[in-house]
């Protein structure tokens, strides 16, 4: 792996495939994190990504997965943390529903950004760590109390690392609103949720690779939120 060496986690679909699929393209060396087998795995290992599997909810795993990490690669240019689950309440108990979000969102980035950070010093360069969050971690969600909750202290955890890593690092945050649907969501909560935005579309992955580009190649923005949820908040 060489200068250009980016760790995502959770790459097995949807954006987090889509992002390591665009820097695999753009010559980047992608380090993958994923959780379940998909065939899209296969198909990045044969693009010539290291993949890593690791359910982050497994304290012992996640570790053995900073140990891997920081034994294996000399540098990180940056660090995308992507994985994430959207749960509701009401699928598990109310602790078990907020100890999950929070440590998929939260526990998850705050031990890895601490445990690599010297990986993203060693790059020769500027190094970035960006936070995929949500627009509800502005405005709050009825249905996904933790989950919103959640994404505000991984807002959070933005501010207090970009401080403490400038001007070396910078760290941002990423947050989306409706991004893409998921196979299940039917025809009446797609057309009630493209009401919700100005625009009124569903941009696609592609939307966040974008944003997500334009922070890696900035020299000046650091401890912000980029919001992409076309308008939703003045809707
Ligand atoms: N899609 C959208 O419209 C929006 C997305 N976002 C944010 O953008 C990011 C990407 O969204 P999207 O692609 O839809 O996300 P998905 O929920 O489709 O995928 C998230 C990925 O994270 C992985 N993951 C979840 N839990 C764990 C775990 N415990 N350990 C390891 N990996 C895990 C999943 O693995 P597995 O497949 O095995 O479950 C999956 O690959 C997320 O942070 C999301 O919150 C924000 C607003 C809107
Ligand atoms: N981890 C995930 N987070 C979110 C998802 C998702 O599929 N996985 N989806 C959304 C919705 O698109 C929402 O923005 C509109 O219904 C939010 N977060």
């Amino acid at each position: 792996m060489g200068n250009k060496t980016v760790l995502i986690t959770g790459v097995g679909k949807r954006i987090g495939l889509a992002l390591a699929q665009h820097l695999l393209a753009e010559g980047y060396d992608v380090i993958g994190t994923y959780r379940t087998r998909y065939d899209s795995i296969e198909a990045l290992k044969a693009a010539g990504a290291d993949l890593y599997c690791v359910d982050f909810y497994d304290d012992t795993q996640l570790s053995a997965f900073i140990a891997t990490i920081q034994a294996t690669y000399p540098s990180l240019r940056a660090i995308v943390h992507n994985a994430s689950d959207w749960l509701p309440e009401g699928q598990a108990t109310p602790a078990e529903t907020l100890a999950k979000m929070m440590q998929i969102h939260v526990g998850v980035p705050y031990q890895i950004n601490l445990a690599l950070q010297a990986l993203l010093t060693a790059h020769d360069g500027t190094a970035d760590i960006v936070h995929l969050s949500d627009y509800v971690a502005e405005k709050g969600s009825k249905k996904h109390i933790a989950y919103a909750a959640s994404k505000a202290a991984l807002n959070n955890l933005t501010l207090s690392f970009a401080a403490q890593l400038a001007p070396k690092v910078k760290v941002n945050a990423v947050a989306p609103a409706m991004i893409m649907f998921n196979p299940d969501d039917d025809e009446q909560y797609r057309a009630k949720t493209l009401k919700k935005s100005l625009m009124e579309i569903e941009p696609g992955a592609q939307e966040v690779v974008e944003a997500i580009t334009y922070l890696l190649n900035s020299q000046y923005v650091t401890g912000r939120v980029l919001p992409v949820d076309g308008g939703r908040h003045l809707k």
